[in-house]
């Protein structure tokens, strides 16, 4: 392997550079919704990034699709950056990264059948000829014969499903869950979250898992970043950050959680019951 090709090797999937993305709002000045912001994700990686409602977690998920301008620094992916653009004319790069929504209908088109939107799906995957629809659906745990039926007909948890299988379907490099969980009853979001994490990794992709819910995200990611205010607080392996969380945002975050391992304690805080 040459020199050239050995740093290439080494080069994170996806890479966030000081990565600032503001809003106008009209009358009222700017809002920096996400504020120098840094970190990578490596190949066949989970990382979460958890935070409360506003704090920036979906501006950061859809700038890194390219559908927000970025205001400073930069967002790299597979060492190339992202540049913003219109969902109409993404550049092919940009199809190896898909989103699962938390409703979702904004990914699912309601007037087509579940089979052609998976096959869609499966026509740009530059693997299609060992996937199959058939087969997607068994991975999501739905039978073959819903291929004919419409979104409308199916669950919320069935159409989070149909999601994910659509979302793999296309052979993502990165797959990005933004509040993927959320809308679902709660006996569903660990199996649901689990069930993507299992496909991203068996498919050979890493995920970006966007949640508030700190205790779904631990059984699934490798990393947590948690997310403030539009800024990341804190960054590190699950259990370290599980364990001993060092800044003070996340020590509430992780306090607002009724039980932790069923000990109503948290490591290095007090009774967190
Ligand atoms: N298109 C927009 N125009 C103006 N402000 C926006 C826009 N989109 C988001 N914001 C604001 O940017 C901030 C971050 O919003 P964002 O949706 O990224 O947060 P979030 O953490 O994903 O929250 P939630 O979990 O509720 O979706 C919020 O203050 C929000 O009101």
């Amino acid at each position: 392997m040459t020199e050239q090709n050995a740093s290439a090797a080494r080069q994170p999937l996806l890479r966030l550079d000081e990565l600032s993305v503001q809003y106008k709002l009209p009358g009222r000045g700017v809002l920096t919704a996400v504020n120098g912001v840094s970190f990578e994700l490596e190949t066949q990686q989970v990382l979460g990034l958890v935070g409360e409602s506003g704090c920036g977690k979906s501006t950061l998920a859809r700038a890194v699709c390219g559908l927000e301008p970025i205001h400073s620094g930069s967002i790299r992916f597979n060492g190339a950056p992202i540049r913003t653009l219109g969902m109409r004319t993404r550049p092919k790069e940009l199809l190896r990264i898909q989103m699962v929504f938390q409703n979702p209908y904004a990914s699912l088109n309601p007037r087509r059948t579940v089979g052609s939107q998976i096959a869609d799906g499966l026509r740009i995957n530059p693997q299609k000829d060992s996937w199959s629809v058939a087969g997607l659906l068994d991975e999501v745990e739905l039978p073959s014969d819903v291929q004919s039926r419409f979104p409308h007909q199916f669950s919320g948890g069935q159409r989070q499903r149909i999601a994910i299988a659509r979302a793999i379907a296309s052979g993502p490099q990165l797959l990005i869950g933004d509040e993927p969980i959320a809308s679902l009853d709660a006996s569903l979001q660990a199996k649901v979250a689990s069930l993507m994490r299992r496909l991203a990794l068996e498919s050979g992709a890493s995920m970006l898992f966007i949640s508030h819910d700190l205790a779904v995200v631990r059984t699934i990611a490798d990393d947590i970043a948690v997310m403030n205010k539009g800024e990341i607080v804190e960054h590190g392996p699950v259990e370290q950050v599980w364990r001993s969380p060092r800044d003070p945002y996340t020590q509430r975050l992780l306090a607002a959680i009724p039980a932790v391992d069923g000990l109503g304690t948290l490591p290095g805080l007090p009774d967190a019951a």
